[in-house]
């Protein structure tokens, strides 16, 4: 679907993109990267809107150096920001977006009902844009980038601004775009989390460059965090510490939970596969202290990828 080799995008002050190879096969596939690594300034490239400064890409076999036009009659864009004009309805803003895709009037409309209606809107769709929530925003915007029926779309941070029950709700459209009409699907976030649920694959980019190109299974398998709390004893009466620097003797590399509640007595650690938890279990009993909980955590990006403690504690702050 999606093919660069050594792209690069550089701004006088900042490289945005830097060498990038990457391929990208149907299905749903998440373009995870904290802000500012260079997701939107991909998607303006791949679409044809912004040259690169050096390297290549094609869309769906398309050049993207040569056509731009070609590869926006086939792929759907849904931009990150607001861009929805406030005075007309939803109805007349898709039929509009339909009507310069080229589709003839009668198609526009009916094309406009059943992907409005497919997106979630309903008798809401004849009033005008600028009195709608931002989940309602969200839809109208993707409608816009389905109404042409095309093979692949680009979903530029579509569950920004929305409240958990409007996230799931975009996530679960996001991959029936995919099931139910066999589109497929580029969308991007900050948050590897929710990107895993939804996605068949993940390329992770940060500060331009690829980090990581897997699927989501092999992807969840070996950047597992593991939470451990333990109790102390007399023998030792950091429990916590003396856990670390046995890990630390075996060779494992642990951080602490700051920032997490009851922190200090926390320590995060990547885990390979089933031997790490093995490992912790034994390393526990033999130290003879109780296990308080050994738990799975799920990532902010930042977490999984930096090595500055400053970035992780950040991530650990908000969450993960
Ligand atoms: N037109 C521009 N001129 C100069 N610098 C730019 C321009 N567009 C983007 N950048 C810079 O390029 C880098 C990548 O930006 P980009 O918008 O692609 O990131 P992003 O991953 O999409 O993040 P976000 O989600 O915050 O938009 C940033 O440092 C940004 O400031």
């Amino acid at each position: 679907m999606i093919a660069t080799e050594s792209l690069s995008k550089r701004y006088p002050r900042v490289t945005a993109l830097d060498r990038l190879s990457v391929d990208v096969g149907p299905g749903v596939t998440g373009l995870v990267g904290a802000n500012g690594a260079g997701k939107s300034t991909l998607i303006k490239i791949l679409l044809g809107l912004s040259p690169a400064t050096e390297g290549r890409a094609e869309v769906l076999g398309l050049d993207v150096a040569t056509k731009g036009g070609d590869i926006r009659e086939r792929v759907g864009y849904m931009p990150e920001h607001d861009c929805l004009p406030p005075d007309v309805s939803a109805t007349e803003f898709v039929v509009h977006m339909a009507r310069m895709s080229g589709l003839p009037p009668t198609a526009a409309r009916e094309r406009t009902a059943d992907t409005l209606r497919h997106v979630g809107l309903y008798e809401e769709r004849y009033r005008p844009i600028g009195g709608y929530s931002t989940g309602m925003k969200q839809r109208v915007k993707l409608a816009q980038a389905l109404v042409h029926d095309p093979q692949l779309v680009f979903l530029d941070e579509p569950t920004n601004g929305l409240d958990p029950v409007g996230r799931d709700e975009m996530l679960g459209l996001i991959r029936r775009i995919h099931t139910d009409f066999g589109i497929s699907v580029l969308v991007t976030s900050h948050l590897l989390g929710e990107l895993e649920r939804t996605c068949d694959h993940v390329v992770v980019v940060d500060g331009g460059k690829l980090l990581r190109s897997s699927s989501t299974t092999d992807f969840t398998q070996t950047t597992t965090t593991l939470a451990i709390e333990v109790t102390d004893s007399d023998e030792h009466p950091d429990g916590t510490r003396a856990v670390r620097d046995v890990l630390h003797a075996r060779g494992v590399d642990t951080h602490d939970g700051s920032g997490l509640p009851g922190a200090g007595h926390v320590l995060l650690l990547t885990a390979s596969g089933e031997e790490t938890y093995d490992l912790v279990r034994d390393v526990v009993a033999d130290l003879g202290l109780g296990l308080v909980r050994m738990e799975q955590r799920r990532h902010q990006i930042a977490e999984v990828f930096t090595n500055s403690d400053e970035q992780r504690k950040e991530a650990v702050g908000h969450g993960g």
